[in-house]
């Protein structure tokens, strides 16, 4: 991992295990563990904390935390564990096994849209998905993820709403879960990618229900800044809704990278009606994700060659959501 002192709004750092442990949860609002084993969404000096199993025995936890800016208030509901300050709002579950579990994602995604409309943020701009055995099959033959996408879609069919930034990727076990953040006051503008079809319409082919979720999702900047904050969906090395030179990761990673400055750069903001614009070198907290171990040096090594030393760069060596898809790609501007 790459480190870096700087701090910015996107209110999101990566910490080792033992740093994290040392603050006590004092101004944590939650935290995600990138670690070797997987557990149920606890309480962690009294914040939320989903641990995820993303790493072998022997390389270093990463945990994601979500740093809080005013007095923090938790709970649980419906199965959700979540903290708010006021301005931000965390929520985390697990779904149980992942095999089949389209109910259970259904389910808590409502959930968890009750709880945003409850509360009062209504702003939801990033969701991960975290599935062991995404590309495995289910009782029913079909795919794991194919299953949770019917689930997910049905959700947003019975409360819709606009579908944020998200990711859906592998994990080493664990079953599957999720986590979210939702704004309460700052607009969300969910960004699509002119270089792919949209995931929530991609054609029948890759399952009956299209992914949910958009591309980028940029947060506008709070008062007195003037720059919001784009948070970057997983990315891979999809052209159109295809996947793109299957087999060769180093393309593959070029693709996923020539994507993510397409989405980020000027001109696509500006079809979305947005000003500036960010490039590769401005992401930070970026998150890689490796479908073959083996691919872990040169991806890295791809990757730091675009990204600005003072990123902060996690790769984990996990399953992607399409078998042909080796590397994938996520991160936060500026
Ligand atoms: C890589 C892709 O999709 C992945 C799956 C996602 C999901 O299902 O939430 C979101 C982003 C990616 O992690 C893609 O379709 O381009």
């Amino acid at each position: 991992m790459l480190r870096t002192n700087e701090t910015t709004p996107s209110l999101c750092s990566f910490r080792t295990a033992a740093e994290f442990e040392g603050t006590a949860g004092a101004g944590v609002l939650g935290a995600v563990r990138h670690g070797d084993r997987a557990g149920p969404v606890r309480w962690e000096h009294g914040r939320p904390v989903l641990p995820l199993h993303m790493v072998r025995p022997g390389v270093p936890e990463v945990v994601e935390v979500w740093e809080a800016t005013g007095p923090v208030t938790t709970g649980e509901h419906r199965g959700l564990h979540y903290a708010h300050d006021g301005e931000v709002l965390f929520g985390a579950v697990d779904l149980g096994p992942s095999a089949g579990c389209g109910g259970a994602a259904r389910a808590a995604y409502l959930a968890a849209f009750d709880l945003v409309d409850r509360l009062g943020y209504p702003h939801l701009f990033r969701m991960w998905n975290v599935i062991e055995g995404i590309t495995a099959p289910d009782a029913d033959g079909a795919e794991v993820y194919t299953g949770f996408c019917v689930g997910r879609a049905r959700a947003f069919d019975e409360s819709p709403r606009p579908m944020p930034a998200a990711t859906g990727i592998g994990a080493l076990g664990g079953g599957a879960g999720f986590y979210f953040l939702a704004h309460r006051s700052r607009r969300a503008v969910h960004l699509e990618n002119p270089l792919q079809v949209p995931a929530h319409e991609y054609p029948e082919r890759y399952g009956p229900r299209s992914p949910s979720f958009a591309r980028a999702t940029w947060l506008e900047p709070e008062p007195g800044r003037d720059r919001g904050v784009l948070y970057v969906s997983g990315t891979a090395s999809i052209l159109d809704d295809a996947t793109v030179c299957p087999g060769d990761v180093v393309r593959q990673c070029q693709v996923t990278l020539a994507n993510i400055a397409a989405l980020i750069g000027p001109e696509n903001l500006a079809r979305h009606g947005l000003p500036g614009g960010w490039a590769l070198s401005d992401l930070r907290r970026v998150k890689v994700y490796v479908k073959r171990p083996g691919d872990v040096p040169v991806v890295t090594r791809l990757c730091r060659e675009e990204f600005s030393r003072r990123a902060e760069v996690a790769v984990f060596a996990v399953d992607v959501c399409r078998p042909d898809l080796l590397v994938e790609v996520e991160g936060i501007a500026p």
